[in-house]
């Protein structure tokens, strides 16, 4: 989980933002292969992205890395025929990857698969992509784990082939997607999706021109994905806005002359972020930390996520106690939790029912659910956690049919379109004194919107007003805020 606000940094210029680029890409490369290879490198089309891969080509510390160790992907890709000056693969063939010669095995260069007659859509090309990730990722993961992400941003606040207001930016369980009319030509694109770009260990946002700044200062400000993808682009261990002074214009504290800082320097904005105001949510989780006192095994449950790729989507460490505590203070002795993703949520609520207790989580993805089964078991709660895979849905239904003992509390933290019908089947599933909790019912304050295009919000209104009329349930929504940002749960109790 990303617990770092963003930083930015802004230089004089354009063409210095690409030359530091390069030299602080180059010089992390260097500083990470004395800590680990291979190395996964997500590499951005756009004038910026390219720019920063001609620095690279001509930089003197450019054969400090050992490229052998050192494999380059696409967050995003347009879709034409190989070889087209357009696709940002040839353009970065042009501008690095040619100049690199066999330093660079050609087994360590993955493009998005290019139109062909095997490959005449951009569904086919996703599906292929989604393909050569897994079979580069560690463990049971879906993809390696990236080390540097870099990512261009367009005027609109668009980041890889995600634009705003398109469905794929709510893509929660597919890890590339194909994006068709797409706003910047070519038309027909393929992109990574959010969990995907979100588990990269860094992620570098690179941005030049005053036509950027209002998207640079609405992402840094926490807008709405939906409104400005770019505000979704954030890495599990850092998030790095790399811009010029024309696109950093419109920040709180920016020069508004353009003075800018001395040439060739980078200078540190405090941007007010979506963990609030200069980060001061992500600081107050990090004060606190010590009261939550993490242990080293759900500390281990997050990591094995982590590195199997999952997205990073999971509670915060202080949230998981608060899981904790409500099921301690309610005397829980058999959870249902709706959404398993890596267990971590599992975790904590299995710590609260204790050893004679039990836990059954219902998770739709099989891959998710081995990571989850793996960690659990690690941590000793088999006995006690049972991981159901499956539509959570068909689970609970034939839960209700079979007439299930009730539970005494259910965590839902799934596909937040179904939450009403998961309250339903949790309320048939309990008992006068059931306590209920479902998790991201705020959204950033989206929730408010009713002619918002993101279906979850759409979802979780829907839950709202199910939950309002449901005579049965006494209820109230907790807004939060903290390192995940500004969100909230919903706490009903079942008379
Ligand atoms: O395929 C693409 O076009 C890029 O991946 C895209 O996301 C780009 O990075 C931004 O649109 C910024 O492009 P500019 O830097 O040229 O404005």
């Amino acid at each position: 989980m990303s617990s770092a606000p963003p930083e930015v940094l802004v230089h004089p210029d354009a063409d210095v933002l690409a030359a530091a680029t390069a030299a602080r890409l180059l010089t992390r490369l260097v500083d990470l292969q004395s800590h680990r290879s291979p190395l996964h490198v997500v590499l951005t089309g756009g004038t910026v992205g390219v720019a920063a891969l001609r620095a690279v080509a001509v930089s003197p510390v450019r054969d400090a890395v050992d490229w052998s160790g050192v494999h380059l992907w696409w967050g995003d890709e347009r879709f034409l025929p190989a070889g087209d000056p357009d696709r940002n693969e040839t353009q970065a063939r042009e501008a690095l990857i040619d100049a690199l010669g066999d330093a660079l095995p050609p087994g360590n260069v993955h493009p998005v698969p290019a139109l062909s007659d095997d490959v005449p859509d951009g569904a086919t090309a996703a599906r292929r992509y989604a393909a050569e990730l897994r079979a580069h990722a560690t463990g049971d993961g879906l993809a390696p784990r990236f080390d540097v992400l870099l990512l261009g941003m367009g005027p609109d606040g668009h980041v890889a082939s995600l634009f705003p207001g398109r469905s794929a930016l709510y893509e929660t369980h597919l890890l590339v997607v194909a994006e068709h009319d797409s706003p910047k030509p070519p038309p027909d694109r393929v992109s990574l999706t959010f969990p995907l770009l979100q588990s990269a260990r860094e992620v570098w946002v690179v941005a030049a021109g005053t036509e950027k700044a209002p998207a640079v200062a609405r992402a840094l400000a926490g807008d709405d994905v939906g409104t400005t993808p770019a505000a979704a682009a954030h890495g599990t261990e850092r998030t790095l806005w790399l811009v010029d002074v024309a696109a950093a214009s419109s920040l709180p504290g920016a020069p508004r002359d353009g003075s800018g800082p001395a040439a060739g320097a980078a200078e540190g904005l405090r941007p007010r972020t979506a963990s609030g105001a200069d980060g001061a949510w992500a600081a107050v989780d990090a004060y606190v930390a010590p009261l939550v006192a993490e242990p080293a095994a759900a500390a281990a449950v997050r990591t094995a996520a982590a590195d199997a790729g999952l997205p990073d989507i999971a509670v915060s460490a202080a949230q998981g106690r608060l899981l904790e505590l409500l099921a301690r203070a309610s005397g829980a002795r058999r959870v249902l939790e709706i959404g398993t993703l890596g267990g971590y949520s599992t975790w904590w609520l299995a710590q609260a029912v204790g050893a004679t207790g039990t836990v059954l989580t219902l998770e739709l993805s099989d891959a998710h659910a081995t990571v989850a089964r793996a960690s659990l078991a690690a941590a000793g709660l088999t006995d006690r956690v049972e991981v159901r895979v499956g539509p959570a849905t068909d689970s609970l239904d034939r839960l209700v049919a079979d007439g299930t003992e009730p539970f005494d509390l259910v965590f839902v933290d799934a596909d937040k379109q179904q939450l009403a019908d998961y309250l339903d089947r949790a309320v048939a599933l309990a008992r006068p004194g059931t306590v209920v909790v479902v998790d991201n019912v705020v959204r950033g304050g989206a929730v408010v919107e009713a002619d918002h295009p993101d279906d979850r919000v759409q979802g979780v209104r829907a839950f709202v007003e199910r939950a309002t009329g449901d005579g049965r349930l006494l209820g109230t929504v907790v807004q939060t805020v903290g390192e995940k940002g500004y969100d909230g749960f919903a706490l009903l109790l079942v008379r």
